[in-house]
């Protein structure tokens, strides 16, 4: 065995499509067609079984809905599939802010962007198997083999531009640019939004979970909650970027080298024939690590009157008992009852974790109680972002390269690098999208504290600008003046003609980006309840070329 490699290391599915065994012994030959001529190299027999091949953890190109392969289809029979298109991803609605909207009848709040390290290995190894393609053959629409032939060979080939994992976005800005054939934008979208939506959510909640618990150790422990093993395993990813200590969940914790912890459950304890007994075989197992779960039978009663016993025989070994957890009834009068005890008997230092449901309005109210609890584990409700289980990411073509022989209508033609900016209307104000190839600032004041986003188009720059008026979308009364700024372009490349360009951070710098980025807004865009509306503006030059497209588009 080779250490950390799979077969996967040694022979790439895209060229290797097939497996031949060979009928007489058993052999395995990859080959690239579904043609095998040569004999064994075994024992020469000629005859093989042919297997499709293909890694199973990069199982991508299906995560589509059905009628993006249909539109995929339609626009390959036209031969406009590889036609470039401008893509912008971004969303409408914050999660999890509480009320109708602050005193203006608008809706802040914000959302810390996830998914990105998972969006790019999945662009990165996305390609059609053998066994995707035979699935599709046998679809009543009867696809043309010369398309799935061209399936084969067909890869994310354009460029992506991204907001950096974990930074903060707000509504309307755009997460994600992509510039790429039409028909690759309309394959990824599904599997895009699945992975930005879910984990940007997931962020977002740790991200509130993070704000509320400040410096106290938070423990991730949703695992048998999540709906499904994905999203706990990249649930438990996006609580460490949120800035958890740690997860509960081992499969996470391997797959990401995130640090795994735990307490004991009441198992442990009604199997035993006393508590007592059970607290000191844990204690004895691991004395160095042992919390205690004082609700089995009764907290103030029995728990903890055990856990003092067994604090008091571990300090006679030299040892510390490092904490006790409450899992049942009132938190903030049983914590303070127990703080008290343990004080009394001199253990200050024997440490309080409370579980059972919380999360950032239950650990707020805790606080604003008096609450003792120094560890707080949280499962269910983060890991199904319990009170807003989805975030309405949106992926929408903004722009397209002319056709062939297209005219501008005057009778000029299009140049080559030209875009057609489109426009979606809707009744709903909200729904109208910006049109255009574009980009994103971010407007900083002297002391780096975030000022606003200015949405701009991609030729347009804000180099030499002494004054910014920050309008605001839709309403014209309210602008804001911003001058001594300075601005960061938001989007970075990530992949450029298919290749990856990006270096990627690891999950500890992630995590670091995710608090600094965090820190650049004032506490009133982060509050929990009614935040403030931050500014996001469009440029003069975009907002015209909206206001002309929508009275065009009215004609
Ligand atoms: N002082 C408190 N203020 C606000 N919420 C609290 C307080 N103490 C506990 N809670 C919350 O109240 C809820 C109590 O839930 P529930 O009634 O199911 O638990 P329980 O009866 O204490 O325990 P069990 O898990 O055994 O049913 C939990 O969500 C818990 O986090
Ligand atoms: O409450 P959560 O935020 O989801 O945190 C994790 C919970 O999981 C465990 O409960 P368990 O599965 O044993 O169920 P129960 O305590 O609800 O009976 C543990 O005792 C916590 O209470
Ligand atoms: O370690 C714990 O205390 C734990 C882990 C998962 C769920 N509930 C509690």
């Amino acid at each position: 065995m080779v250490r950390g490699k799979t077969l996967f290391d040694f022979i790439d599915p895209k060229e290797f499509r097939f497996v031949h065994v060979c009928s007489s012994c058993g052999h395995p030959h990859f080959s690239k067609g579904e043609e095998r001529k040569d004999s064994c190299l075994n024992c020469s027999g000629s005859k093989y079984d042919m297997v499709p091949f293909f890694n199973p953890a990069e199982d991508y190109a299906l995560d589509a809905d059905y009628y993006a392969i249909t539109m995929m289809y339609a626009l390959w029979k036209q031969n406009v599939h590889k036609n470039k298109v401008v893509y912008d991803d971004f969303y409408r609605k914050p999660p999890f802010v509480r009320g109708v909207g602050d005193y203006r009848g608008e809706l802040g709040g914000y959302v810390a962007f996830g998914g990105l390290g998972h969006l790019i290995s999945m662009l990165d190894h996305l390609y059609f198997n053998e066994q995707d393609i035979e699935y599709l053959r046998q679809q009543p629409e009867a696809f043309d083999e010369a398309f799935l032939d061209e399936l084969r060979t067909m890869r994310f080939s354009g460029d992506l531009y991204s907001i950096e994992e974990g930074n903060l976005v707000f509504p309307h800005t755009p997460t994600l640019r992509i510039e790429a054939p039409v028909w690759e934008c309309i394959w990824i979208e599904a599997m895009l939004l699945n992975t930005i939506n879910s984990e940007s959510l997931l962020l977002t909640k740790g991200s509130r979970l993070v704000t509320v618990t400040g410096g106290d150790v938070l423990l991730e422990m949703g695992k048998r909650r999540a709906q499904g093993r994905d999203s706990s395993v990249y649930g438990a990813k996006m609580a460490y970027i949120a800035g958890f200590d740690a997860t509960s969940n081992v499969k996470a914790g391997k797959a990401f080298d995130l640090p795994i912890t735990g307490t004991m459950a009441h198992v442990y304890i009604m199997f035993h024939e006393s508590e007592y007994e059970a607290f000191k075989s844990y204690a004895d197992t691991f004395p160095e690590k042992v919390i205690l779960l004082l609700d089995t039978t009764n907290t103030l009663e029995s728990g903890l009157p055990n856990a003092i016993r067994i604090a008091k025989d571990m300090e006679q070994r030299g040892q510390r008992l490092v904490a006790v957890r409450l899992d049942s009834g009132d938190l903030a009068y049983l914590s303070k009852k127990v703080r008290n005890r343990l004080d009394e008997e001199g253990l200050h230092y024997v440490k309080i974790s409370a579980t059972n449901d919380l999360d950032e309005a239950t650990i707020a109210s805790l606080k604003q109680q008096g609450a003792q609890i120094d560890i707080w584990g949280v499962g269910t409700k983060f890991i199904t972002a319990y009170d807003h289980p989805a975030l309405g990411g949106v992926h929408k073509i903004v722009a397209r390269s002319p056709f062939q022989h297209e005219e501008k209508g005057d009778g000029e033609s299009y140049k080559q690098d030209d875009w057609i900016s489109l426009i979606k209307i809707s009744e709903s104000i909200d729904k109208v999208l910006n049109p255009g190839r574009k980009k994103v600032y971010r407007l900083y004041d002297h002391n780096h504290m975030a000022k606003g986003d200015y949405i701009c188009l991609a030729h347009e720059s804000l180099e030499g600008k002494e004054e910014i008026v920050l309008k605001h979308p839709t309403n014209p009364l309210k602008s804001k003046v911003i001058r001594h700024f300075t601005f960061e372009e938001l989007h970075k490349k990530i992949f450029e003609n298919g290749g990856l360009v990006y270096t990627q951070p690891d999950l500890p710098q992630i995590r670091n980006y995710h608090q600094s980025s965090k820190a650049t807004f004032w506490e009133e865009y982060l509050r929990l309840e009614v935040p403030e509306v931050y500014p996001v503006a469009l440029s003069d030059e975009l907002r015209e070329l909206k206001e002309q497209m929508i009275a065009g588009n009215k004609q």
